[in-house]
């Protein structure tokens, strides 16, 4: 017999397992608003143009070769995705306070940073927000950090639950590790206003709570990857310390590529190339160093005036097309007259959501309209079209009535 008999079977993840289900489905009508990949009007993946012009440019240049990058990753990428979140002037990249780690897209850069942490931080609690990203639980866990949750989102006002938030961190022993989403907040679509991150920020850097901002969405909730960085720079412009995992996946439409970069911004330059030298401990035993392919369409793009501002157009044409879509879902309901105040549908931002509709609602619009969107009621906005609308509409309201 196998000597892996006793294994046993796993079930599929709560995310990723939706589009599982939604391919085994034969209906004409299927609908998957699952996972958190941009489709097009037409429901079609999307490859932005100018990242198709990165990549001929890439094939074009026969002097690219398919060298091993270095452990921490192809180096103008590295430098170029700092400036992209943490802003062309900021004094941390001037003052070379910044380390830059190019990671298996925003999972890797989680993961690394959490194995850092586990191994090189003091206080081994993370506080991430209730509810959050299913995998963060897992990525935090496995890499030996002890995970608590913070109040975030109010299901009586589908906001933030901003006191039961401050009266956590609050609460959490000083030194504490603290997640925070950059912007577009997964699953809930609810964001902190700048003077809620400004208190959030106070509280923090009073406790001496350490930042860990996970930013997969920047330039997909506003459009503008200035404002989605707001969050981010607001901490780093008071000089004090924190990690940032950024994502390509989304803005750049590189979620096969597995395009990110952790970062971690030090008190001193010494500090942070002492930081380096242990990351680079963490990645080789790893996966030894990154793939070189989508770390060069996205270092083409960046360093080109003309190819980021295209890439800016495409960013915020996707971002329009999702809240054009919460819009036209949220008249839908109105017009159908659906019971319950939908007004969160165009309040939330980003790419996701967050219904209120609960397991066996949700189980019902599978089930009866070949619905998928995950169990906590989430659904990704970026999986609609003006087309499939009405087919939404008519779910949600059997669903609720
Ligand atoms: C908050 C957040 N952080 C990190 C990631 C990791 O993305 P990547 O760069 O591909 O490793 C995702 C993707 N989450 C969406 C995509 C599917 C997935 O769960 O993964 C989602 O929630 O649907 C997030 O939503």
């Amino acid at each position: 017999s196998s000597v892996f008999a006793n294994i046993v079977r796993a079930p599929e993840d709560a995310i990723l397992g939706v589009t599982v289900a939604y391919n085994k489905d034969s209906s004409p009508d299927k609908l998957n608003l699952g996972v958190g990949a941009y489709r097009t009007e037409e429901g079609k993946p999307l490859v932005l143009k100018v990242v198709r012009r990165a990549e001929q440019m890439l094939v074009n240049d026969n002097s690219r070769v398919k060298e091993y990058l270095p452990i921490v990753g192809l180096a103008d990428f590295n430098k170029l995705s700092a400036k992209l979140i943490f802003g062309a002037d900021s004094p941390a990249i001037q003052e070379n306070r910044v380390t830059t780690v190019q990671c298996l897209s925003g999972t890797g850069s989680l993961r690394v940073g959490a194995e850092f942490l586990a191994r090189h931080y003091h206080q081994l609690t993370i506080y991430i927000p209730n509810p959050t990203w299913g995998n963060h639980t897992k990525i935090f866990g496995l890499a030996g950090l002890s995970v608590k949750a913070y109040r975030y989102y109010d299901p009586a006002t589908r906001g933030l639950d901003f006191q039961g938030l401050l009266e956590d961190l609050g609460a959490a022993p000083s030194g504490s590790i603290v997640l925070l989403h950059a912007c577009a907040h997964n699953p809930t679509g609810v964001d902190p206003t700048i003077e809620q991150w400004e208190q959030i920020r106070q509280l923090m850097r009073s406790k001496g709570l350490l930042p860990f901002f996970d930013s997969a969405y920047q330039g997909f909730a506003s459009g503008n990857l200035d404002a989605d960085a707001g969050s981010v720079r607001m901490f780093v412009a008071d000089g004090g310390e924190c990690l940032a995992a950024q994502s390509y996946a989304k803005n750049m439409g590189l979620y096969g590529e597995r395009v990110g970069a952790l970062s971690i911004v030090c008190k001193t330059a010494d500090v942070a190339s002492r930081v380096e030298s242990q990351l680079k401990l963490v990645i080789r035993p790893m996966y030894s160093n990154p793939p070189i392919h989508g770390a060069s369409i996205v270092a083409t793009i960046l360093k080109d005036r003309d190819m980021y501002n295209e890439w800016t157009v495409e960013l915020k044409a996707m971002a329009d097309r999702i809240i054009s879509m919460r819009q036209q879902l949220f008249d839908s309901l109105s017009a159908r007259g659906t019971p319950g105040d939908w007004s969160h549908i165009i309040k939330q931002i980003g790419m996701f959501t967050f219904t209120g509709l609960n397991t066996k609602q949700v189980a019902f619009m599978t089930k009866e309209y070949h619905i998928y969107m995950t169990s906590d009621g989430r659904i990704s906005m970026a999986g609609l079209s003006s087309r499939t609308v009405p087919h939404l509409t008519e779910a949600i309201h059997a669903a609720v009535t």
